[in-house]
C-alpha cells in the first residue's frame, strides 16, 4: 500500500500535486535542485490548501497527511513507496534523475513519471527495474484538475498500473488508463491537435489572440466540459461530421515543426505567465489577480459539474 510518496522537481506542477496528495491522508516529501524553487513550493502550499477547501474535499477518517521539503535527494527518496519524477521534460534530465535515484531505493519502489507526452518505454531504457515504473500525468493546476492519465511502457508490470489507478481512485480522483505508450498520451494529443490549429489561426490573421480565446472558451470550451467529443459526434450528428470533414480536414493546419511564432517568442525569452510576457502581457499584480480569479471559476465550475453547485 501506498503510503509514503517523494515528488522530485517542485516548478509549475510539483507544489499543487504534494498538496492535492497530502489532502488524500499521504506522507509527501517534496525535493527539487532548486533552493528558490524549494521556497516558492513552501509558500504556494498554503493558496493550494485553500483552494482544496474551496472544492470541499476533505481528508480521509485518518487524517490529512504531510509535506516535508528537502534539499537532499537522499533523504527524499528514503523509504518512499512512490517516487513522482517531475522536472522538465527533457529525456536526459529525467534520466539523470532515475540513475540518481537507482541505488537510493528498493527495487519495487514505483517510480512514476508526470511527463506530458515522453513514451514511458524510453524513460525505461534508464531506470533497472523497468516492471516498476509507469507513466502518471497529471494536468494543470493539479490540485484542481481531477483527471490524471495512467501509461504502462513495454516493460512495466501491469501490477504497477493497478496500483497507482487504486491509489489515484482512493483520494478521490480520476484515473484514465491509457492502452497504448504514444507520444503525447491522450490528453495532449488532442490539446496539440486544438493548439496547433489555433496557434495557426492567429499567425495567419485570420482572428486575434483574444477573440480565438473567447471562441473556444464560450464555444467549444464550455460545452466539451459537459459533452465529451464522442458524445458531442452523436448530439451533432455523424452524418455532419462527415460532410464537413470531408472537405475540412485537409484544410486544416498539418504543420510538422514549432509554429515561427512560437519560436519567434520563445527566442526572445517570451515564456507567458513566468517570464511576464508571452501571448499576452503580465505584471506580477495581475498575475496574482489571475491565478486567484482562475482558480475561483475552475472550482465553481467543478462544484458544478460533480452536481454540488
Ligand atoms: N507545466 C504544465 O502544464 C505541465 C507539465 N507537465 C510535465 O511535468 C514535468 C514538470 O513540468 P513543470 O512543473 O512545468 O516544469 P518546471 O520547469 O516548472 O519545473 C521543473 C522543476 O524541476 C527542477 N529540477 C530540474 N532538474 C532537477 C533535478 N535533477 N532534480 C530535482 N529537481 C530538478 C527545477 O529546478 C524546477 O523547479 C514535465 O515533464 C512536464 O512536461 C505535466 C503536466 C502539465
Ligand atoms: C500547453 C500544455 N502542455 C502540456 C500540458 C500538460 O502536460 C498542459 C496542461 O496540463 O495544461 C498544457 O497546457
Amino acid at each position: 500500500m501506498i503510503q509514503r510518496i517523494a515528488i522530485i522537481g517542485l516548478g509549475t506542477m510539483g507544489p499543487g500535486m504534494a498538496a492535492r496528495l497530502a489532502r488524500g491522508g499521504l506522507q509527501v516529501a517534496a525535493y527539487d535542485v532548486a533552493p528558490v524553487a524549494i521556497e516558492r513550493a513552501r509558500s504556494m502550499l498554503g493558496v493550494a490548501d485553500s483552494v482544496l477547501d474551496a472544492l470541499g474535499i476533505a481528508p480521509p477518517q485518518a487524517g490529512v497527511g504531510t509535506v516535508r521539503f528537502t534539499d537532499d535527494l537522499g533523504d527524499a527518496v528514503s523509504g518512499a513507496d512512490l517516487i513522482i519524477e517531475n522536472v522538465p521534460e527533457n529525456i536526459s534530465v529525467k534520466a539523470d534523475v532515475y540513475r540518481a535515484i537507482d541505488s537510493l531505493i528498493a527495487s519495487d519502489t514505483i517510480v512514476a513519471s508526470d511527463t506530458s507526452g515522453i513514451p514511458i518505454t524510453k524513460l525505461q531504457e534508464h531506470i533497472s527495474h523497468p516492471e516498476r515504473m509507469v507513466g502518471m500525468h497529471w494536468s494543470n493546476p493539479p490540485h484542481i484538475i481531477p483527471m490524471i492519465e495512467v501509461i504502462a511502457g513495454e516493460k512495466t508490470a501491469p501490477q504497477t498500473v493497478t496500483t497507482i489507478r487504486d491509489l489515484i481512485r482512493s483520494i478521490g480522483l480520476l484515473p484514465v488508463v491509457v492502452k497504448k505508450d504514444v507520444p503525447g498520451f491522450v490528453e495532449n494529443r488532442v490539446l496539440y491537435a486544438l493548439l496547433r490549429e489555433a496557434v495557426d489561426l492567429v499567425e495567419r490573421g485570420v482572428i486575434d489572440p483574444e477573440d480565438l480565446d473567447t471562441c473556444v472558451s464560450w464555444g467549444i470550451g464550455y460545452k466539451i466540459a459537459v459533452i465529451g467529443p464522442m458524445a458531442l459526434l452523436d448530439m451533432a450528428g455523424l452524418d455532419i461530421y462527415k460532410s464537413v470533414s470531408s472537405f475540412l480536414n485537409a484544410d486544416l493546419s498539418n504543420r510538422d515543426d514549432v509554429a515561427p511564432m512560437v519560436l519567434e517568442k520563445t527566442n526572445a525569452s517570451k515564456f507567458g505567465i513566468k517570464s511576464g510576457e508571452g501571448m499576452f502581457s503580465y505584471t506580477p499584480e495581475q498575475t496574482k489577480a489571475l491565478q486567484g480569479e482562475r482558480a475561483r471559476k475552475l472550482v465553481a465550475v467543478r462544484r458544478i459539474l460533480e452536481g454540488r453547485g
